[in-house]
């Protein structure tokens, strides 16, 4: 299964035919741009292009009210000056002989969109869609919106396809009022917004934008609201929100499909956000939630008015929907003061919903509740004359080039090779020079030849893998600590490398490199480990080691990926223990996961008894997305408090740890 595109130039064919200084930035090149980028790229030609459709009444009317849907009927036969007046009912948005069509096709494009992923025809897919939806309201446009696209096509899915539980992830920079009144009671779609909000200073100025609205009746904790107070937000502000909010709720919530309201506004550039986040952070949160709902992904185009910044954002969310590795996340350097702030106050105002973030400290009373200042009519929209974002520069995002081999293995004599992998054995014997290295240094009986055989492959690939011939790899090997041994002293030997070592299990993992910081060992048992604590050496003992699905997770959305992306490795070394009791969706989560790392450079090793384990290891190499986990009951307060200590020990050293500001002196 592919990655569906749906695009038609129609949604092109309508512009702002008056003076608007509000609305002069949505313009038709934003979809032409898009376009355009994807097709010079290549990447329009490897996704399957499927047709936009109209939305029917029935579709429209599933979201909105027949007066609302009548009215916007009769708009394209109005006159210029009767489309004003109709337009000055409405907020910051305007209306188009042609608008109500394009309006049909972007609605419609999102139900093509959602259909040829609930049938199974494709795996994911992007509509590029103009005008945008996640403002529009019942009975009423706004911000450029006129049908609420996303809106419609959660409950078309939910209608048609019997769907139980809907995500939607709305990254653009404007907090999508019209999707939060749409489903503020309804438990079965669950609602995530960031906003830029400047305490209720920027647009829409809603004070039910804030992150202590949470949903109504039963729908109480399934709309999350992450306000931003100030412009500025990067890159680890961006990815603090997914590791210590969104994941940890979306895995407990587990749905059967997730929507993004795919605006690229809060990338950098973009005059309305002016926000500094790079287009490459769109491909880190889209493979974020690629192993949620089953791989099932609909994004659907919302803002984005900086063009170079949008085509660039579209490129890289286009192309890890492809499945194509992420760049590595380049230097984050932890989350801003204000970003901890709404952080905290998300994390507390949930805590009582989502047994994830149970744990969550407690708002302290006075400073970071809300500060709704009560602003006099006139300074409502008076935005400070900050730099224009249009001047903002930033490099281009890094090529992102396909290995030409996407997963190749190390297996022992008749372990079978599994399909789409390439099986590496050397045919030539090591040379004496390096087989004379590893009798000393690794061999137990010298002549153990078989053994010097593996490890030779073993070096053999994950040199290939540095070379960027093949992205990942897989071994199955007798003596995993020698394995272990063997990779990081081979790696560690390039000057710019770094190995982040994800143990699974219990066992002795050598900590050679631990100690300048080459290496990077994090490692889940049940054991406690008398290990000196160091920074590089991170034993995380959960009660029942991996064994209960929640509390692992919990570690590694919020304790392994912070630590994963902070470190930023050059190659990720999954060590797989003998017994350690992890279920195969969950280890298929993991390494789905930790592929956002090292430009999905992950070497696993596993003990040549695991062969069943063969099959499933490489599919998940090979970028299936795992199953899912299914909803996940509350973790263990030991789990919990062992996680937890260790944030709180560690996050000096490492700040995407972090989840509440530091304590102002
Ligand atoms: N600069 C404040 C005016 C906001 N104008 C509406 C923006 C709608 C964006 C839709 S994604
Ligand atoms: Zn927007």
């Amino acid at each position: 299964m592919g990655t569906a595109l749906i695009y038609d130039e129609e949604m092109t064919n309508y512009k702002l035919l008056w003076v608007d200084p509000a609305c002069k930035i949505e313009v038709p090149e934003r979809l032409t741009v898009s376009y355009e980028a994807l097709v010079e790229s290549g990447l329009a030609d490897r996704c399957m292009s499927i047709p936009v459709r109209e939305a029917t009444d029935a579709d429209i009317l599933l979201v909105h009210s027949e007066d609302y849907l009548d009215a916007v009927k009769t708009t394209p036969y109005k006159t210029l000056e009767e489309l004003k007046e109709f337009t000055l009912q409405f907020g910051d948005v305007y209306f188009h002989p042609n608008i109500y069509h394009c309006a049909k096709l972007a609605a419609g494009a999102a139900l093509q969109l959602v259909d040829s992923v609930l049938t199974g025809k494709m795996r994911n897919g992007m509509a590029l869609v103009r005008p945008p939806g996640h403002h529009s309201m019942c009975s009423a446009a706004s911000g450029f919106c006129v049908f609420n696209n996303v809106a419609i096509a959660a409950k078309y899915a939910k209608q048609k396809y019997g769907v139980k539980r809907v995500l939607i992830v709305d990254w653009d920079i404007h907090h999508g009022q019209g999707v939060q009144y749409c489903f503020e009671d309804d438990p079965s779609v669950l609602y995530f917004s960031w906003h830029r909000y400047e305490h209720q200073k920027y647009w829409p100025h809603l004070r039910e934008s804030d992150f202590d609205i949470v949903g109504k009746e039963k729908g109480a904790g399934f709309n999350i609201n992450v306000p931003w107070n100030k412009v500025g937000m990067q890159n680890s502000d961006y990815l603090s929100v997914f590791f210590h909010i969104l994941l940890p709720v979306a895995y407990e919530f587990s749905p059967d499909l997730v929507l993004v309201c795919a605006g690229f506004d809060s990338g950098i550039g973009d005059p309305e956000g002016k926000m500094c986040a790079t287009p490459d952070i769109f491909a880190h949160l889209t493979h974020l939630l690629m192993n949620l709902a089953g791989g099932k992904v609909c994004a659907v185009l919302e803002g984005g008015y900086n063009l170079t910044s949008l085509a660039q954002s579209v490129c890289q969310t286009v192309q890890t929907l492809l499945g194509d590795p992420v760049p590595r996340p380049s230097n984050l350097d932890g989350p801003c003061k204000s970003a901890l702030e709404s952080l905290h106050c998300v994390r507390s105002a949930h805590r009582r919903y989502w047994s994830s973030i149970r744990h969550a400290a407690d708002l302290p009373s006075c400073e970071i509740s809300t500060k709704h200042i009560k602003l006099a009519e006139d300074k409502l929209d008076k935005e400070e004359e900050e730099k224009s974002a249009e001047e903002e520069v930033w490099p281009q995002p890094p090529k992102r080039v396909p290995s030409a081999i996407r997963t190749a293995v190390v297996l022992p004599e008749g372990v079978a090779c599994p399909d789409r992998c390439k099986c590496l054995m050397s045919a030539e014997d090591p040379d004496p020079l390096i087989a004379n290295k590893f009798r000393e240094n690794f061999l137990k009986d010298a002549d153990d030849s078989d053994a010097l055989t593996t490890l030779s492959s073993l070096i053999a690939l994950a040199e290939r893998m540095e070379k960027n011939e093949i992205c990942s790899g897989l071994a199955l090997v007798r003596d995993i600590s020698m394995a272990i041994m063997c990779v990081i002293q081979h790696t560690a030997a390039a000057l710019s490398n770094r190995v982040l070592v994800v143990c699974v299990g219990d066992g002795k993992v050598p900590s050679h490199g631990t100690d300048d910081g080459k290496t990077l060992v994090v490692q889940f048992s049940s054991k406690k480990s008398e290990e000196q604590k160091c920074k590089y050496y991170i034993p995380v003992c959960l009660k029942k080691g991996c064994q209960d699905a929640s509390g692992f997770m919990q570690a590694v959305l919020g304790l392994l990926l912070p630590l994963g992306y902070e470190y930023d490795p050059s190659l990720v070394l999954l060590v797989k223990m003998p017994d350690s009791g992890l279920c195969d969706t969950v280890w298929k989560q993991l390494i789905g996961l930790l592929q956002g790392l090292a430009q999905g450079h992950t070497l696993v090793l596993m003990q040549d008894v695991e062969r069943a384990c063969v099959g499933p290891t490489a599919s998940s190499l090979l970028g299936d997305a795992a199953p899912s986990l299914g909803q996940l009951h509350a973790p263990l307060p030991e789990d919990v408090e062992a996680v937890e200590s260790l944030r709180h020990r560690l996050k000096a050293d490492w700040k995407l740890l972090q989840t509440t500001a530091p304590e102002t002196r």
